[in-house]
């Protein structure tokens, strides 16, 4: 295998291409790896979880790596039995490298083939490509009958740009209709994550990637802010760290019946995209996500477009005035309850 297990080291090390191998654990379990930063990893007889992590999507979002290297180093040593089949991404390796949240472009708004649309050939839009390639032939790879019985999951990992008045939440993505799983919010829960945003239209995220084209528990997974390696308080991940290593190597977890009571459910109301380079919000940059703002309150100006709350109350979510034209600049979110 390589050096201490550590799945980190050696992807940073071939950030761009990596061959493909194979080994087995002294456990049995066999770890392939497909290019830079993605191990699919098979236990000797798997369960009937097909379970993908990926992380570093943005390249600076370093807790959620920390922790899937550490989870993957557990497995691989043998201290951690894996009970499912799983996929590791390490999502953006040169960015990681760069320590940047993107070398070009947003690789989280590439997926659900936007990475051929438009725009010029780059290293994140050949990245999408991969990393939607490697989703299908995990999820694929199961042979018909079982394929039906198996529980498709993927819990993208990132952290936050801004602080935030609920520190732990996912983005929960649009089903066209589908009920939402309360089984699912309750693992989540287990994570420390108190806060859903419903999502209530087709994005280009990886999650929504997965939960539409592999009808898979798909979740964008926000741990907290942003910090860059070395400065993250990893005991403010140890309920996700054990909860994720709990998911993968227990056959079936035992998790709470549902309460609604624990938890801040939202919809996503509105989604404002910056049209123009004047794009400016009437906040600073200290305001977090979920702080809430009364019906006409101007938020943002694009020129001589106003944007104002229109309910009434609405709370921002991921403000950025310095995204790409034509890209998300903040969500919208008001209180809801599961449908
Ligand atoms: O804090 C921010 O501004 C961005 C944090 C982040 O990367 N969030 C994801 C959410 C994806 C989703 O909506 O499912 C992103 O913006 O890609
Ligand atoms: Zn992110």
């Amino acid at each position: 295998m390589f050096k201490d297990n550590d799945i980190l080291a050696f992807t940073l090390a071939h950030p761009e291409g990596a061959e493909p191998a194979s080994f087995t654990t002294a456990q049995g379990l066999t770890l392939d790896i497909w290019d830079s930063g993605i191990f699919c990893l098979t236990p000797p007889n798997p369960g009937r979880k097909d379970i993908i992590l990926s992380c570093g999507v943005h390249g600076n979002e370093t807790a959620p790596i920390e922790i899937v290297r550490d989870l993957a180093k557990a497995l691989l040593s043998g201290q951690l039995p894996l009970a499912h089949r799983l996929l590791i991404l390490i999502g953006n390796p040169p960015a990681i490298n760069a320590g940047k949240r993107e070398l070009e472009e947003n690789l989280n708004r590439l997926f659900s083939g936007a990475h051929a649309k438009g725009g010029s050939d780059n290293g994140e839009r050949r990245r999408a490509k991969a990393l939607e390639e490697a989703v299908a032939r995990f999820y694929n790879a199961r042979p018909g009958a079982e394929r039906q019985d198996a529980l498709r999951l993927h819990y993208d990992l990132h952290t936050a740009i801004r602080g935030s008045r609920h520190e732990k939440f996912v983005v929960y993505p649009f089903l066209h209709g589908k009920p939402r799983s309360r089984e699912q919010v309750m693992f989540l829960a287990a994570c420390g994550v108190d806060t859903v945003l419903l999502s209530e239209s087709p994005t280009t995220t990886f999650s929504y990637f997965s939960t539409q084209q592999f009808a898979a528990h798909g979740f964008t997974v926000e741990l907290g802010k942003v910090r860059p390696f070395g400065e993250n308080d990893m005991s403010r991940f140890a309920a996700a760290a054990q909860s994720l290593a709990a998911l993968v190597s227990q056959a079936e977890l035992v998790l709470p019946p549902y309460d609604e009571t624990k938890l801040n459910l939202y919809r996503i109301s509105r989604v404002i995209n910056k049209t123009s380079e004047a794009f400016r919000f009437t906040f600073g940059e200290d305001v977090e996500n979920f702080t809430p703002f009364p019906q006409g309150h101007l938020l943002a100006q694009d020129g001589d477009l106003e944007h104002r709350v229109a309910l009434a109350e609405e709370a921002v979510i991921f403000p950025n005035a310095k995204v790409a034209i034509g890209q998300r600049a903040c969500l919208l979110v008001t209180r809801t309850q599961l449908d």
